[in-house]
């Protein structure tokens, strides 16, 4: 596996690949790789000669009072993973390389920034839709992976994508989950046996409430209403928002249909945050 941390390096890397023939498939993450990181890995695989991973944790995705300082990082175990996994090329910027100073352009996709995650993190997906489009035209990808696990960012990839005719085609691909349904994330690594055992309180209200559809429910007021009751069950749980939203347009929904999703974001123990969701009418977690 080839490693390059300089943009202009990697794109001429990536232009003359392209010139040669080359399919490139990229999968953007931020590293602290997990099962999650490698499925997408092999769903790149599947559609493109060339792998290429980036590994960025871009500040301007975060908050001033998040957790970028803290954010798990191992990159040398990171590389060794893609390695194994027959990574062509890992793309390993700094933060000086990737915002020099002078850097002044901002990527926005209005409404869908500002719904469900964007209420509690305002300038999150200014940050991730930058950075995006950055590592597009830096890599050069037919191709890009994204995880359902962060539901509403494939879907504003997706309408930025259309909304500026980039020649990439977006994959989503289905959340991998632990043995007991907690979806896989980074940021699991920040709870303890306590935490760990009321994170599961997402997995299973995404559960309960694909019951209920199932069973014939489809007033959002009455899913909610036991899916905010089972989250608060569980100790050290907050909820942030518990909400059944159409899947392309993330319009929130009162009655529920073939499309609707439960999106969950939850915080355990005050300080970690989780996210996750689920169409209603999928098989059960
Ligand atoms: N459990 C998962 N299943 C499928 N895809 C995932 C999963 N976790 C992360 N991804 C995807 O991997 C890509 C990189 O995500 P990222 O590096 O932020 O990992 P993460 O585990 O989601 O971290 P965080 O804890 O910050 O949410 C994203 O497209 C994300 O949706
Ligand atoms: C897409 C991404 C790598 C952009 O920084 C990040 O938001 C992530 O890991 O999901
Ligand atoms: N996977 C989403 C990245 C973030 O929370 O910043």
């Amino acid at each position: 596996m080839e490693i390059l941390q300089k943009p202009d390096e990697m794109q001429a890397w990536a232009l003359a690949r392209r010139r040669s023939g080359a399919v490139i498939a990229l999968v953007p993450t931020m590293g602290f790789l997990h099962e999650g990181h490698l499925s997408l890995v092999r769903l790149a695989a599947q559609r493109a000669d060339t792998v290429v991973v980036s590994i960025f944790v871009n500040p301007t995705q975060f908050g001033p009072n998040e957790d970028l300082a803290r954010y798990p990082r191992d990159l040398d175990h990171d590389l060794q993973l893609l390695a194994e996994a027959g990574v062509t090329m890992a793309f390993t910027p700094t933060p000086d390389l990737m915002y020099p100073e002078g850097f002044q352009t901002e990527v926005r996709v209005k409404g869908l920034s500002q719904v469900l995650e964007g209420k509690t993190r305002p300038t999150h997906f200014a940050g991730v839709a930058t950075v995006v489009s950055k590592l597009f035209h830096i890599v050069q990808p037919e191709l890009a992976c994204f995880g359902e696990k962060d539901f509403q960012q494939l879907v504003l990839i997706r309408r930025m994508v259309a909304d500026m005719n980039m020649p990439v085609s977006i994959l989503g691909g289905p959340i991998v989950r632990e043995a007991d349904g907690l979806a896989m994330s980074s940021r699991n690594a920040y709870l303890d046996a306590a935490g760990r055992a009321s994170g599961l309180s997402l997995s299973s209200a995404l559960g309960l409430a694909q019951r209920l559809y199932a069973d014939g429910e489809r007033r959002a007021a009455v899913i909610l209403d036991a899916v905010t009751r089972h989250i608060d069950s569980f100790p050290q749980t907050k909820i942030d928002y518990a909400s059944l939203v159409d899947s392309d347009s993330l319009d929130e929904t009162s009655m529920a249909n073939e499309r609707t999703r439960l999106a969950l974001a939850v915080y355990i123990g005050g300080k970690v945050r989780l996210i996750d969701n689920a169409l209603l009418a999928q098989q059960h977690i």
